[in-house]
């Protein structure tokens, strides 16, 4: 890649890298003009295909939905495209990771209901995001909001003005990971939105079962061929064996959907919404990775600290009259 250029548009000065992907390197950014930290991704303008301008026209057609990652900027400087979006939270994969790989059930239900709605939203707006997986997930554990990132093979599949469906270009291609891909988008039929709630089902099992029966520990470099077989030799049943129905029923639904069908997302929240229902109580929206927020800026401790505490006067002070 080449060298990347230490400020764009003469207000944004890059710092360290946040992370990267196949196209694009993403850096903490500092605005010299308002001191926001924001994120940047830099692209190559020699980049084939470039995927930046595409994730740029996408994420302005999204605009303003939950979950939906927001435009600061889009431009060129010297030999990179850039693109300034708000700074999001922390990976959700790597704090899956942090949790011993293991999300408890009032977790997974909390993140499936905002994945659902921002899945909905998607649609809704006439794309498929097209590789719907943990990694490209971001959690602000602050604001306990799920953001949905990576719109690089984002689709159209609905033409509003036409009122009618976009065919896609068939074959025997995978356009998403192969981890989380839907057996349709395996077998190189069109990536829609029935696939985008198959892999929100993978999605939340793995989270629930700490893993899938085709994965190892290095799962991105597992065959599609391979996962593909082991996915369609694994039984729902034994897939969710030890989990709560609700999830294979997320599964068998998405699988019974038909491509220009609209998914009844109003069913499969209700699905999610009687777990919340049926556990015990738990702390109100209390999440696995709740630990990491600074003790100062949660308000469940706050709430739990006694008034008369946060009253008392100050050891150290004196109490004379
Ligand atoms: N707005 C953001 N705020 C903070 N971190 C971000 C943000 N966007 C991306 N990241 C980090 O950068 C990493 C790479 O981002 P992303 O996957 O979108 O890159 P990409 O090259 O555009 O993707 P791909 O190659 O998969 O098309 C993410 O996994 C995440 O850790």
């Amino acid at each position: 890649m080449s060298k990347a250029p230490l400020h764009i548009d003469g207000r944004f000065g890059l710092e360290n890298i946040l992370g990267s992907g196949s196209y694009a390197i993403v850096y903490c950014t500092q605005n010299f003009l308002n001191d926001d930290i924001i994120a940047i991704k830099l692209e190559p303008v020699t980049n084939n295909p470039p995927s930046l301008k595409h994730k740029h026209c996408t994420l302005k057609q999204l605009e303003g939905g939950v979950g939906i990652p927001h435009v600061l900027w889009f431009g060129r400087e010297l030999t990179h495209y850039a693109l300034a979006l708000d700074l999001l939270g922390r990976p959700l994969h790597d704090l899956f990771l942090t949790c011993n790989q293991k999300f408890r059930l009032q977790t997974v239900v909390n993140l499936g209901d905002q994945l659902l709605s921002h899945l909905g939203y998607i649609h809704s707006h006439g794309y498929v995001h097209g590789n719907v997986k943990p990694e490209n997930a971001m959690i602000d554990i602050l604001e306990k909001t799920v953001y949905i990132i990576d719109f690089g093979i984002t689709k159209r599949y609905w033409n509003s003005s036409t009122a009618s469906h976009i065919p896609f270009h068939r074959g025997r291609h995978l356009t998403g990971t192969p981890a989380f891909a839907s057996i349709n988008n395996h077998l190189g039929l069109e990536p829609g939105h029935r696939g985008s709630l198959e892999s929100l089902a993978y999605i939340l099992i793995y989270f629930l079962h700490g893993s899938l029966p085709w994965l190892n520990s290095d799962h991105e470099k597992l065959s599609g061929s391979f996962i593909l077989e082991c996915k369609v030799g694994t039984a729902i049943a034994d897939l969710c064996e030890g989990i709560t129905p609700a999830f294979a029923n997320i599964l068998v639904y998405s699988h019974t959907l038909s491509f220009s069908e609209d998914p009844d997302y109003d069913y499969l929240h209700y699905l999610l919404h009687d777990l919340r229902t049926a556990g015990p109580a738990p702390a109100m929206h209390s999440l696995d990775f709740d630990y990491l927020i600074p003790p100062s800026q949660n308000p469940e401790l706050s709430e739990s600290v006694p008034t008369c505490l946060l009253k008392a006067t100050p050891l150290h002070r004196s109490t004379h009259v």
